[in-house]
């Protein structure tokens, strides 16, 4: 029996759940009465003075001409599949560009379709216990976590034929296709980006998250796809490029276009962006470049630790896993959701720190459901971590991962909760998509050949 396989997942109970779902039932900025947390939103956490608990938001909605396309309504992630807008200020902008075939609407409506789990939004999960699903008999971690909002396997398969197929073409994962295709990473996209059923917007997200992986996989964790630590940082300073093109002088630039040509990597992080980028505003792809730039120095910091054979300590590889996360697929939310968060609210402190929790404890979902894995990679992950430095079981050290990983989704919870508050209809819809992109990760964890494989055993 493996070590995940003795942990149970429990009724994810909490007492923000009743208060929150009235929250996200109604106008931004409105409050229910005795929300917890509301104290701390008179001061934000650089001192400064917030707008007030029931007053103005923290970014306005655009008002003036051309603006009403930025404003949505109340969010409800529960609500009928209709065609939404496109992105404010997009549409029909590129060529070539689709617009969503099935997209779901943010408005309530009488037999709508219900999420698999029951009431979803920050806080929501203590309606309705998560209930552990096994696999091969093998149960799952007792983590706080909300449920999948939507399953629908016969869009995650779509996508993900449609996935392997443009990693082929792309040339990357040569020989393991068969791996690809079973790691299933088409059935995450779908069950994480629950308010678009449009296959080709989330097959576009798939994209940059595959090409993300497979930069991690063949780059840094797995030495028989080419992984060479030492080899690692100047490959990322050119694997940026294809994130975010580099300007050479005439004379130079070929040789960068051979490179970009010549790496299966290159190739996909290049396309993908492309892809994404018919959905996403400049300002969307922005945020995704930035994201992106932060994951490629957590990747170089674990090749520091390989190549000097140091072990980090747990908060310096928690802080890593700020930025080695999976905040450059959350990031793209909005942009599959078909809707813009401003890059003013995205880069608030406060509304940073809701992303990097929420992306850091999805991430450490990854840690817990890798670990096999990871230990036939020689792979970093936080129970090994702490086994080390708190010199205890490496069961005690898993408890003691799935605490800080709980910890985080409360804080996130509550922050989100507050933040909902006080922000734009879209924050709020941004907040709810975290929660189920939290939730869609942890389904896709708990089943996925990747990890529970012939492989990973
Ligand atoms: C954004 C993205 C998909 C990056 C890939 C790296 C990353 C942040 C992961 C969570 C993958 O983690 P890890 O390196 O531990 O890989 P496996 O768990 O072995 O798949």
């Amino acid at each position: 029996m493996s070590l995940l396989s003795r942990m149970s997942a429990p009724a994810a109970t909490h007492e923000l759940a009743g208060l929150v779902a009235a929250l996200l039932s109604r106008p931004a900025g409105v409050a229910p009465r005795g929300l917890p947390g509301a104290a701390g939103l008179q001061q934000d956490c650089l001192g400064g003075k917030l707008t007030g608990m029931t007053g103005r938001r923290l970014i306005r909605n655009p008002t003036g001409l051309g603006t009403s396309a930025a404003r949505i309504r109340p969010l409800s992630i529960t609500g009928p599949r209709r065609p939404s807008a496109a992105p404010p200020g997009t549409q029909g902008a590129a060529e070539g560009r689709r617009e969503p075939r099935r997209t779901r609407d943010s408005s309530p409506a009488e037999g709508a379709p219900r999420p698999p789990g029951g009431p979803t939004g920050p806080g929501t999960s203590g309606l309705r216990p998560w209930s552990a699903r096994s696999r091969g008999g093998a149960s799952v971690p007792d983590l706080y976590c909300p449920p999948p909002v939507r399953d629908d396997p016969a869009l995650g398969e779509e996508v993900n034929e449609r996935l392997v197929g443009w990693a082929e073409q792309c040339g990357i994962y040569e020989g393991r296709l068969d791996d690809l295709r079973a790691a299933n990473f088409g059935r995450l996209l779908m069950l994480t980006h629950p308010d678009t059923d449009d296959p080709d917007r989330l097959l576009a997200a798939a994209k940059c998250g595959l090409a993300e992986w497979a930069a991690d996989d063949h780059y840094c964790d797995d030495a028989s796809a080419g992984a060479d630590p030492k080899q690692l940082a100047p490959r990322l300073a050119i694997a940026y490029a294809a994130v975010d093109p580099a300007h050479l002088v005439v004379r130079y630039a070929p040789e960068l276009e051979r490179a970009m040509r010549d790496d299966p990597v290159l190739v996909a992080l290049r396309s993908a962006v492309e892809h994404i980028s018919r959905y996403a505003t400049a300002p969307q792809v922005a945020r995704l470049q930035q994201e992106m730039s932060a994951l490629f120095g957590g990747f170089n910091a674990e090749a520091g630790w390989r190549t000097t054979g140091r072990l980090p300590s747990v908060w310096e590889y928690l802080t890593d896993r700020q930025f080695n996360s999976f905040i450059p697929m959350t990031a793209l939310i909005d942009a599959v959701g078909g809707y813009e968060l401003s890059t003013a609210e995205y880069a608030d402190p406060r509304v940073r720190r809701a992303v990097r929790m929420a992306s850091a404890a999805a991430t450490l979902v990854n840690d817990l459901y890798s670990m096999s894995k990871e230990d036939a990679d020689s792979g970093f992950n936080l129970p090994t971590q702490i086994a080390a430095e708190e010199n205890c079981s490496l069961a005690e050290a898993v408890e003691r991962s799935v605490q800080v990983h709980d910890e985080m989704v409360h804080t996130f919870e509550a922050e989100a909760t507050t933040l909902s508050l006080v922000g734009t209809p879209q924050l709020r819809r941004f907040l709810a998509g975290l929660w189920a992109w939290m939730g869609g990760n942890r389904e896709w964890h708990s089943t996925t050949d990747r990890y529970h494989g012939a492989r990973a055993e």
